[in-house]
């Protein structure tokens, strides 16, 4: 029986991504939390972490932990809905407060809790609010979360992708000193939305471009390097830039550079995508080769060289299990005969069925060969005499009892000789191949269709 050949490598850098949920869904839960502490008990640097920035509003606060619940969920199968829920309460929260900034209407100030504190930071000149771009964050995220839930994996990555490109944009601003790249957006917001955006793009690690990104094989490498290069390269010459430019054109100029970063990470995306599938033909190609290399072309057994190393790795491990290994030569009994009489493309068959029988007639880890011509050998693992006495026994006599189509009486019997070698460790697999070749001889000679041992 040909094993079957596996030579996919572990999708490490998916797995490792996957976990990354948890931890980042939890994170951005507890930082909701503590901006909620911050208003309830009237401590402003917990809502407000730089002094003259921007505060973390409570409806932002309570997305944060609504968003961060619904990726908690995700892991739990018996929390399906609940994600579904929290998903499409944060579409509706950031829904109503977008339409407040179209319409100039109110209706977000109805559902935000602690008002009355945001309404005095507003009249004291202190930024409290949920920004357009935190809005649109978290309803990229709601959306995305929503969508993963209705199995719309694709559509859901990629507003999380879209979605991601928001808080990075505020970072940027909050790197280079530019106000309008994070507007109401705090910094704790914006580190909160990055950590969700990943967090629910992890969610669709193993599909799209994620998981062409994150490929074990070249594709995945390329696409790597061409990220985190696209990325950093770009904003680095961009950050010294700004800081050596005097303030004209500053903000055109950061706007330049992020709309190139996206833009290199949106390429790099969809040629990793393209990448993984050629990649993936390659793979599919290579696995059909060495399976070529290892079988025999008309039955589909291993072939002799896919018999030595199966042999050889057997022989290796008893020597630490002190088990047996039996190695059973098979010849069918005058074949040049069956040839002769029947015609050449019957004694194909008759090979494929003598093939077919032997594979039925044994265990699974066991291997059955053919090794050229007429000629057959099966390698037993961790057998026994008496056990190989009984195998041998039924192979032989199942072969005599097996059907082939187009055979007739007129054809005769069709039989075989079995001889078998024992390898307890202290043999290499030429001297047992020897053994088994020897006593198949003795079954010749003494008269064909019968089991002969090379020592008991
Ligand atoms: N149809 C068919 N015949 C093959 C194939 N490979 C080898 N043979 C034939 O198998 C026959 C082997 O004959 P011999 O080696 O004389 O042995 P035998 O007739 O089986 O006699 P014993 O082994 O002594 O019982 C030859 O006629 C080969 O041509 C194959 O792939 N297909």
């Amino acid at each position: 029986m040909l094993p079957v050949i596996e030579n996919d490598k572990p999708w490490v850098l998916v797995g490792f991504y996957q976990s990354l949920v948890k931890p980042l869904g939890a994170v951005g839960l507890i930082l909701g939390m503590i901006s909620i502490f911050g208003y309830l008990f009237g401590i402003e640097a917990l809502y407000r972490p730089m002094a003259n920035g921007p505060a973390t509003n409570p409806l932002t606060a309570i997305c944060m932990i609504f968003i961060g619940l619904g990726l908690l969920s995700t892991l739990n199968k018996k929390n399906q809905k609940l994600q579904y829920l929290l998903g499409i309460v944060v579409i509706v929260i950031t829904v109503a407060n977008i339409s407040d900034f179209i319409f100039n209407s109110n209706v977000s100030t109805l559902l935000t809790p602690f008002y009355s504190q945001v309404l005095l930071d507003q009249e004291l000149g202190k930024t409290n609010g949920l920004g357009i771009n935190s809005a649109l964050m978290f309803l990229g995220l709601g959306f995305s979360l929503t969508l993963y839930h209705f199995k719309k994996l694709i559509a859901a990555q990629l507003i999380a992708f879209i979605t991601l490109a928001i808080p990075m944009i505020s970072i940027t601003g909050y790197a280079y000193g530019l106000d309008e790249f994070y507007g109401k957006m705090s910094l704790l917001t914006a580190s909160t939305g990055v950590a969700f955006s990943i967090a629910t793009l992890a969610l669709t690690a193993n599909i799209g471009a994620v998981k062409a990104i994150l490929s074990p094989y070249i594709g995945g490498r390329i696409a790597r390097l061409q990220t985190i290069c696209g990325y950093a390269i770009p904003s680095i010459l961009g950050y010294l830039l700004v800081k050596s430019l005097n303030s004209a054109g500053i903000d055109s100029f950061g706007l330049y550079v992020v709309t190139i970063c996206w833009f290199i990470i949106l390429m790099v995306s969809i040629s990793a995508i393209f990448q993984e599938r050629v990649d993936i033909e390659r793979r599919k190609g290579e696995q059909l080769l060495s399976i070529a290399a290892m079988s025999d072309n008309l039955t589909g057994l291993a072939n002799r060289r896919k018999f030595l190393d199966f042999g050889q790795e057997a022989i290796e491990r008893i020597k630490r299990t002190h088990k047996q290994v039996w190695i059973l030569m098979i010849d069918i009994d005058y074949f040049k005969r069956i040839n002769d009489t029947a015609g050449h493309a019957m004694g194909d068959k008759v090979l494929v069925a003598v093939s077919q029988t032997l594979k039925e007639s044994i265990r699974i880890v066991d291997l059955v060969s053919r090794m050229g011509g007429e000629e057959f050998s099966i390698i037993l693992i961790d057998a026994d005499i008496k056990g190989v006495e009984l195998v041998a026994e039924k192979i032989r006599s199942n072969v005599g009892n097996m059907q082939v189509e187009g055979w007739t009486n007129l054809h005769g019997a069709i039989n075989i000789s079995i001889g078998c070698g024992l390898n307890d460790g202290s043999q290499t697999l030429d001297e047992t191949l020897k053994d088994a070749d020897g006593a198949l001889y003795q079954a010749k000679n003494s008269g064909r269709n019968q089991v002969c041992f090379a020592r008991k």
